[in-house]
């Protein structure tokens, strides 16, 4: 554990009855000061994980530590932890001043204090002038500010952030990520924050976990997890990927179908059986005669940056392309890529032995 470990779970595991365990085995560690996000699906356990942080709930086994001690029987009122929630549970009747300084009235701090407080946070989350505003004349990114104000101005060491974005358009949902990810810089705070939303999760986060049915898959940073996904279900979860069944021919070399492939993997069983990602911007479109592959382009849509081809080699395995360059759909294309860009998942792997394996390959076996 490093000194600046803000929140530790060990062996931690949750049922809110008999027969289902929603959250198995959790082990974690968060860093003071870091974004990290919770990403599952739904039901995958995220909210439980934050109910548990908060104090809401007591996990049925194992220990939650925060800053070193102990604190599964911690009532939530006593712990430096404040939550946002989805719906951000303002309170209807009361002003944006008092919404903010509700936590403050009930501590009976000083009307001054108070006062001062509350303006700073909402100074932080650019809301001075609209002190004496009611919540139903606020737009929907402005009442997620006020929840978020509401959540700082008791300067808590941790704020939880339950899919705080899921109610904006998709706009201001990406305004909001950027005033988020700024606001927890300039708090140095630790952010917790959950989403089922990948692009979300990438472009926010320190780290992620992602999540399957109440077990943590992966856990690293965003360019970790988009690179070197450790299985199908995490590669499929984060962005567009091409996953493919193959076999490790020998060291750097896997096959997938009956064609050979050069890699960067190394110290698997000769004949063993892996899954192959290949993300879509890692192939290039070429001439027909040119390309380590050949497919036939099915479908092509122009998103703007790509186009985006949907081919089929002859094993029938689809090739999802995102280029800048366009083809005919129905012509048959060559498809060439680097080493590098195959991606090499073994069947089983744990998280540890995934990533000591990537660490004996050196620094720039997946730098593209
Ligand atoms: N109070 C409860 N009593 C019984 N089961 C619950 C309770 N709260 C959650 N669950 C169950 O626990 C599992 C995990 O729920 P949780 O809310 O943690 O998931 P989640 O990943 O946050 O999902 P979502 O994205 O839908 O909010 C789900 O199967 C859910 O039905």
């Amino acid at each position: 554990m490093s000194d600046n470990t803000i929140i530790r779970f060990e062996n931690v595991t949750k049922s809110y009855d008999a027969e289902t365990t929603v959250l198995k085995n959790i082990n974690l560690e968060l860093e003071r000061g870091k974004f990290y996000t919770l990403l599952g699906p739904s039901g995958c356990g995220k909210t439980t994980i934050l109910r548990l942080i908060a104090g809401f709930m007591q996990p049925t086994s194992g220990s939650i530590y925060f800053n070193g001690k102990l604190i599964n029987n911690v009532p939530a009122n006593e712990r430096q932890v404040n939550t946002v929630f989805q719906d951000y549970a303002l309170f209807p009747h009361l002003n944006v001043f008092e919404n903010v300084a509700f936590g403050l009235r009930i501590k009976k701090l000083g009307k001054k204090v108070i006062e001062q407080k509350v303006i700073e946070a909402l100074k932080f989350v650019n809301l001075v002038g609209y002190e004496k505003r009611e919540i139903a004349e606020m737009s929907g990114g402005q009442r997620q500010r006020v929840a978020i104000a509401r959540a700082i101005v008791n300067d808590p060491e941790i704020i939880l952030l339950d899919e705080p974005l899921s109610a904006l358009d998709l706009k201001l949902r990406s305004e909001m990520q950027y005033e988020l990810r700024e606001l927890q810089q300039r708090l140095g705070k630790t952010f917790i924050f959950v989403t089922h939303d990948q692009e979300e999760a990438l472009a926010m986060s320190d780290e992620i976990f992602v999540l399957n049915e109440g077990e943590i898959e992966q856990s690293g940073t965003p360019m970790d997890i988009y690179d070197e996904p450790i299985n199908r279900y995490v590669a499929d979860f984060i962005g567009e990927s091409n996953i493919v069944s193959g076999t490790m021919v020998a060291d750097f070399r896997v096959k997938i179908g009956d064609k050979e492939f050069e890699c960067v993997d190394q110290g698997l069983n000769p004949n063993e059986k892996v899954d192959i990602v290949i993300r879509p911007e890692d192939l290039e479109i070429t001439a027909v005669d040119k390309g380590k592959m050949k497919v036939k382009v099915d479908t092509q849509l122009f998103r703007g940056v790509h186009y985006e081809l949907s081919t089929y080699d002859d094993e029938g395995n689809e090739w999802l392309v995102h280029s800048t360059k366009k083809a005919d759909v129905g012509a048959s294309i060559g498809l060439d890529f680097d080493p590098e860009a195959i991606h090499v998942m073994r069947l089983n792997e744990t998280e540890e032995e995934f990533d000591k394996r990537l660490e004996s390959y050196g620094e720039d076996a997946y730098a593209n």
